[in-house]
């Protein structure tokens, strides 16, 4: 009953948008948050995804990351070998901050398209699931912020379980992020994913609560609905002001 009002409210409120941020660590939950998200009717930009888009084969990043880390990395098929990439940038800062110099114009492009297409739609709350939010600078875009977070000796255990890699490998890939406990300080939200998915998604629907309550007049302005009555009131105080 609960689950069916905020549901409502999402698409009763309509015309408005609020972009939601969903950060965290490596393997923390967000993709576990943000599909809880997707099963209220509240679409999710994925920055995993779009990461994956622009370095398909032929693709202006797959030149770039194939012209600097060489045809080495790729596969049979051409397609970019991400085990063997990941294998590369975890270990070795600097690569990890070409790779991210290289990529970081593609991603931030792809995410703006995603957005303005979910802006045309008329969506009024949209997710944006980006693990690097405060590495990127991304941060601005949204409001409110939800950190997920996790304690370390969880999420060094799920990630060697979930990705079938090594402790080493593991810690690699947890080191070469933004410390959780300094997310959690610049969040808006907190979800604490280290318990079970039930008392996860008894948290979850106290921030859900909060992203669907009424939006306000800087987040309607920034909508579709409010990007038109601001044009329509532009172009009625033309028209009004030539026939003065
Ligand atoms: C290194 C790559 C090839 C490894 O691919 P793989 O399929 O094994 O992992 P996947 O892309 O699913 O990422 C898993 C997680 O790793 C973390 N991660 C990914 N890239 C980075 C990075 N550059 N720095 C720190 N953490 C990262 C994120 O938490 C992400 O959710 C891939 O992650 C990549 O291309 N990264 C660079 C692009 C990027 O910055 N992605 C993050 C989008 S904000
Ligand atoms: N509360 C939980 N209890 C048990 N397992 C969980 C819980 N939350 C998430 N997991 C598991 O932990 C792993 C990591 O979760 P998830 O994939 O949601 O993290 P993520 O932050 O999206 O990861 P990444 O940064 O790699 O994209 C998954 O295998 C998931 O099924």
């Amino acid at each position: 009953m609960f689950e069916k009002i905020q549901a409502d409210n999402v698409f009763r409120s309509g015309l408005k948008m609020r972009m939601v941020g969903l950060t965290g660590g490596i393997a923390s939950g967000k993709s576990t948050i943000s599909n809880l998200f997707k099963s209220y009717g509240i679409p999710v930009v994925d920055a995993d995804i779009v990461a994956r888009d622009v370095v398909r084969k032929g693709s202006g990043g797959w030149k770039k990351v194939v012209a600097a880390f060489g045809e080495d990395i790729l596969q049979d098929d051409g397609e970019i070998d991400r085990a063997q990439l990941g294998q590369i940038v975890f270990s070795d800062p600097s690569k990890r901050q070409l790779l991210n110099r290289l990529l970081a114009p593609f991603i931030s492009y792809g995410i703006f398209w995603e957005i303005v297409k979910l802006w045309i739609k008329g969506s009024e709350v949209i997710v944006l699931d980006i693990p690097l939010l405060f590495e990127a600078k991304m941060d601005h875009l949204a409001k409110p912020i939800i950190v997920v977070w996790v304690d370390p000796e969880t999420q060094l255990q799920r990630l060697m379980a979930r990705d079938g890699i090594s402790e080493e490998q593991a810690r690699s890939r947890i080191n070469a992020q933004t410390p959780l406990d300094w997310k959690r300080t610049k969040a808006d939200m907190v979800i604490d994913n280290s318990g079970t998915l039930d008392e996860t998604r008894e948290q979850f629907q106290k921030v859900l609560a909060q992203v669907t309550r009424p939006l306000s007049w800087w987040e309607f302005g920034r909508s579709r609905k409010g990007a038109l009555c601001f044009l329509v009131s532009v172009i009625v105080g033309v028209i009004v002001f030539r026939n003065m």
